[in-house]
């Protein structure tokens, strides 16, 4: 699903953001990457979005090599993965159902099937009766779940989440760690990028730490920490 091998990241400014990353992610793994602030956790997703390209070696998703993907063949890639991000990122004079159809349109969805495929959306993400909502008279979480209706509404493999509950408070956290599951248990494989110690051992999954550039710790139902 998701492979790195020998991946190395240098920036412009010779920062070395990622050494010598190697890493299996299989079909319908929920993966927590963690790691301290610089760690190198935002570079690893952005590389498998293929937002950057690597300085060397090889990265596979979905059975594409990205090495060999061609500009014009991005968005296709981006079909197979969701994307969901702290600041929700949502279009603010649109409203909760125009923000998901939205993902469908651009990729010239048929208009017939685009409201039907929305309402299935909308009830993945309990948001049914919020459809006409503009994003400013939802909650965080709320808007949190319209951006994961977006990312899921073409139903990608892979459902890539860069700290999502940053911005929420702890319960809120929680009910879309709730939706999180759902969708990986409905068949999509979860990388999760976070800060919440608290979720992480709570809610027991595979845990990738990266500090400086290097995958240090790989764990089935790992922990944030060592000593957590
Ligand atoms: N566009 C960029 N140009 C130059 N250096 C960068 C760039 N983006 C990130 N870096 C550097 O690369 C290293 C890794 O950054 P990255 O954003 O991947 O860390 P992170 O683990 O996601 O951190 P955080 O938890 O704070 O989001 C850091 O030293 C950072 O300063």
């Amino acid at each position: 699903m998701i492979n790195m091998q020998g991946v190395r990241k240098t920036y412009q400014n010779g920062i070395q953001a990622l050494n010598n990353m190697n890493i299996h992610i299989g079909k319908e793994e929920f993966v927590y990457v963690v790691g301290p602030s610089g760690a190198g956790k935002s570079t690893f997703i952005k590389l498998i979005i293929r937002e950057l390209k690597p300085t060397e070696g090889t990265i596979y998703v979905n059975e594409t090599n990205l090495g060999e993907l061609r500009k014009k063949q991005i968005p296709y890639l981006r079909r197979k993965i969701g994307v969901v991000f702290q600041d929700f990122k949502l279009f603010p004079n649109m409203s909760v159902f125009e923000n998901i159809a939205f993902a469908l349109e651009v990729i010239g969805e048929p208009g017939n099937r685009i409201k039907p495929r929305v309402m299935e959306v909308l009830e993945l993400v309990q948001l049914k009766d919020k459809a006409r909502y503009k994003p400013r008279e939802l909650s965080g979480g709320e808007q949190q779940r319209v951006a994961i209706g977006r990312a899921m509404v073409n139903k990608p493999a892979i459902l890539i989440a860069d700290e999502p509950t940053g911005n929420l408070d702890p319960e809120t956290a929680w009910s879309i760690m709730g939706t999180l599951e759902d969708i990986n248990h409905r068949g999509t494989t979860v990388v999760m990028a976070t800060h919440n110690s608290h979720i992480v051992n709570k809610l027991k999954k595979r845990v990738i730490a990266i500090d400086s550039g290097n995958i240090v710790r790989d764990e089935m139902r790992g922990a944030y920490s060592y000593e957590a």
